[in-house]
């Protein structure tokens, strides 16, 4: 059933489906940034989820559309599109959680630093409204750069009074999702059984990869480590020179967030024992923030797992990637600072 529902200025454009479910818990995902090349294919992956009672789309382009088509899928959500800044709030109002895709991608040549100027307003702008309408959300950051988004969505938080270092998470699996299947790959393992955490920040040098932690245990000659880092520390830009304009990772990305938001969700349904790598406000080390594996929980972050036993050079990794990281971190929230009331 489809029907347009008027609100005071807001059009927006709800879909029901006439299905029913075990579930009873009423739990909204807000997608913001949702017609995107990351958004569009989440959305997907989250309509399929039991968990989730309600989909809210957010783009400043053609959610109509595609709230529309994925509202045809015979599963638990229901759909909702909503389309321009004048129905944001609507979308999040209410949300448990948020995820946030929207911005610019990279071109090749450029690095995830290159998209600050345009992302970081577009992120204060999304989180601004996070704060007014679900201040209790959870919120995860996947827009680039993540090492940047993150501490703008904090101080915007901090500012507005919400903030809540448990609830708020830069989107890092695909660093894990990728090293799991290199390794995989190298070591002709059975990659659903692969689990490498990767530490640190979200952009070249300062993704750090601790293979020496990698359940199932592999060990690989130094020069072979080094090559295995140095591929996963550049995989982004791998898929971006290979799509040659046309933007980054997409469907990987996708993947990744779904993989994210489902232990994510799981964990805040109850079920223990759920450990994803996010960027999350830390004292593990010198910057303010800095991934390391979460063990997630009802309120989100139950507890840091820290950074644990590193190898001499996987440890020079982290030293290496500190003075990046900690600019990047002081670049955002000195944005926030300067730009944001
Ligand atoms: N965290 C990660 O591991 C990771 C991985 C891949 C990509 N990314 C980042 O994700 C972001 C999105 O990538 P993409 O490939 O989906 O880009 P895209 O251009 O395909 O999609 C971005 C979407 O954001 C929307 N948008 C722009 N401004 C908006 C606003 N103010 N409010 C709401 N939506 C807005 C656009 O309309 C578009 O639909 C990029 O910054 C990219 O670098 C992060
Ligand atoms: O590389 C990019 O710009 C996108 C993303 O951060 C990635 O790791 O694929």
């Amino acid at each position: 059933m489809f029907s347009r529902v008027l609100k005071s200025t807001q059009l927006c454009y709800v879909f029901r489906s006439n299905f029913s479910t075990s579930s009873k818990v009423d739990v909204k995902v807000a997608v913001l940034g949702a017609a995107g090349g990351i958004g569009q294919p989440l959305s997907l992956l989250l309509k399929q989820s039991p968990l989730i009672s309600h989909l809210a789309l957010y783009d400043i382009a053609h959610t109509p559309g595609v709230a529309a088509d994925l509202s045809h899928i015979e599963t638990r959500p229901k759909v909702t599109g909503h389309l321009g800044s004048e129905q944001l709030a609507e979308c999040v109002k209410g949300a448990a959680l948020v995820l946030i895709p929207a911005g610019v991608p990279r071109k090749p040549g450029m690095t995830r630093d290159d998209l600050f100027n345009t992302n970081a307003s577009i992120v204060a702008n999304l989180i601004d409204a996070c704060a007014k309408n679900c201040p209790k959300a959870m919120i995860g950051i996947i827009t680039n750069p993540v090492n940047s988004t993150v501490p703008i969505a904090a101080e915007v938080l901090k500012k507005r009074g919400v903030f809540d270092e448990k609830r708020l998470f830069g989107v890092t699996t695909l660093d894990v999702v990728r090293s799991n299947t290199f390794i995989a790959e190298g070591k002709g393992l059975d990659v659903t059984k692969v689990n490498c955490p990767v530490i640190g920040g979200h952009s070249g040098i300062t993704i750090v990869p601790v293979i020496s932690q990698c359940t199932p245990a592999v060990s690989f000659p130094q020069e072979e480590r080094i090559k295995l880092s140095v591929r996963i520390q550049n995989a982004g830009t791998e898929v971006v020179e290979a799509k040659a304009g046309a933007g980054s990772a997409t469907l990987s990305m996708a993947y990744a967030a779904n993989k994210f938001a489902r232990d994510l969700l799981e964990a805040m349904n109850g079920t223990e024992g759920k450990v994803q790598c996010a960027f999350v406000r830390s004292d593990e080390t010198e910057a303010k923030y800095f991934a390391t594996p979460v063990l997630l929980g009802k309120n989100g972050v139950e507890k840091n797992l820290g950074i644990g036993h590193l190898l001499d050079y996987e440890r020079n990794l982290v030293t290496a990637a500190m003075p990046e990281l900690i600019a990047n971190i002081k670049k955002g929230e000195e944005f926030v600072a300067k730009n944001f009331k």
